[in-house]
């Protein structure tokens, strides 16, 4: 089959990591007798060089006239300016709501090989870790109203009814067919949008009787996680928590550069990320992990194009390629053998 890939390097990282991505979505091309088409677009800091904003209307056309997108990570120092405005992460928050996509995939899955990589003692990480973080992407604080003034300044988080049970029944539906147990993360104590949130929850919770409907506070989920996150197999939970928390869960697995995620709607689109950003400390220097990116490749296939053989293959190479002990810098550790960024697509490709 054929299918039109529109690719967003972005900025740092962004470029490099997706090559390695692209190598290996090629070469499943080959084996299974697929072409996949890439259109390139820009976004964030390029596109902010290029046209003076993070997204066009161009980019915007793109993505909504292709089959999936694949994104890299965007921002950067060189954009840290004071107007809100021209920030390359308005771009990204521009896309994303743009396509409207308003579930977020989060899985954060330790693999066998990186338990020695966990900063979790092995009393504590058991039999492993496989939890699936759904966060609200399209609402909340990152989109509510806003106001910066240079005596006072406020970000809103505002959610509808309606957009909290569209999330939330994700929830559900993925819980269901995963362990049926279900946290719902808020902070309703204080905020009343996090009031409004466990209501719902608990409503729809009566159309899933076969899930077990768990409330936790933000601050309290975020100490569990590193306490016993073997209780947890389903979260889902608005933007900004969502955001904090699945960079929490990546670090449990071993890096941040190992977390991808599938961004999807009620729409044709969906849209593929490594969870983290630009890294900027490390751009140029060829020792970025790309399988975040890798892994969100599978993610692609199986979401959008429905190839489950194609993406179990691209996650048994990744596997395989850490059975035999290599390892980019971030997760390195002694008597595993360290390789950049582009020798990790390589050995990937090749295990396909
Ligand atoms: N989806 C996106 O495009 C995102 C963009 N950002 C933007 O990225 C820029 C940098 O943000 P930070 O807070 O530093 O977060 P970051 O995720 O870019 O980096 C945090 C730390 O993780 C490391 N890291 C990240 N990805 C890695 C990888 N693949 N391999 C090895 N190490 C990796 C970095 O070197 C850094 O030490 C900012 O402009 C931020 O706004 C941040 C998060 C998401
Ligand atoms: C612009 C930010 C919301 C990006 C980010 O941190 C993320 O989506 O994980
Ligand atoms: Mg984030």
């Amino acid at each position: 089959m054929d299918f039109k890939i529109a690719v967003l390097k972005g900025d740092g990282i962004g470029p490099e990591i997706v090559n390695e991505a692209i190598k290996v979505l090629d070469k499943i091309g080959e084996k299974f007798g697929h072409k996949f088409n890439y259109e390139q677009g820009y976004l964030g800091g390029e596109s902010i060089d290029k046209f003076g904003k993070p997204l066009t209307d161009e980019t915007v056309e793109l993505c909504k006239n292709s089959d999936a997108v694949l994104l890299g990570a965007v921002g950067g120092p060189k954009w840290d300016v004071i107007d809100p405005a021209i920030r390359p992460e308005k771009g990204l928050l521009g896309i994303r709501k743009a396509l409207e996509l308003y579930t977020n995939l989060r899985p954060a899955i330790l693999y066998n090989a990186l338990k020695d990589a966990s900063p979790l003692k092995p009393e504590i990480i058991g039999d492993g870790l496989d939890m699936m973080v759904i966060r609200e992407l399209t609402g909340g604080l990152y989109f509510g109203k806003k106001e910066l003034t240079k005596d006072y300044a406020y970000d809103t988080m505002y959610y509808t009814r309606g957009e909290i049970e569209r999330i939330v029944k994700k929830g559900f539906e993925i819980a269901r067919l995963r362990s049926k147990k279900l946290t719902s993360v808020e902070k309703a104590n204080v905020l009343d949008s996090s009031k409004l949130w466990k209501e719902v929850a608990i409503e729809m919770g009566k159309d899933y009787p076969d899930v077990e409907l768990i409330h936790m506070y933000a601050d309290n989920a975020a100490m569990q996680l590193v306490i016993n996150p073997r209780q947890f197999d389903t979260i889902v939970t608005e933007n900004t928590f969502g955001d904090i928390l699945s960079d929490e869960a990546s670090m449990l697995t071993g890096s941040i550069g190992m977390l991808p995620s599938a961004s999807l709607g009620d729409g044709k689109v969906g849209l593929y990320e490594p969870i983290h950003g630009s890294a900027p400390d490390i751009a140029g220097k060829g020792i970025a992990n790309p399988i975040a990116t890798i892994l969100s490749v599978a993610m692609m296939l199986r979401y959008s194009f429905n190839l489950t053989e194609e993406a179990d293959t691209i996650e048994k190479a990744v596997e395989a390629v850490l059975n035999e002990g290599y390892r980019t810098g971030d997760i390195y550790s002694e008597g595993t053998k360290k390789v950049g960024t582009v020798e990790m697509g390589e050995l990937i490709k090749e295990r396909l």
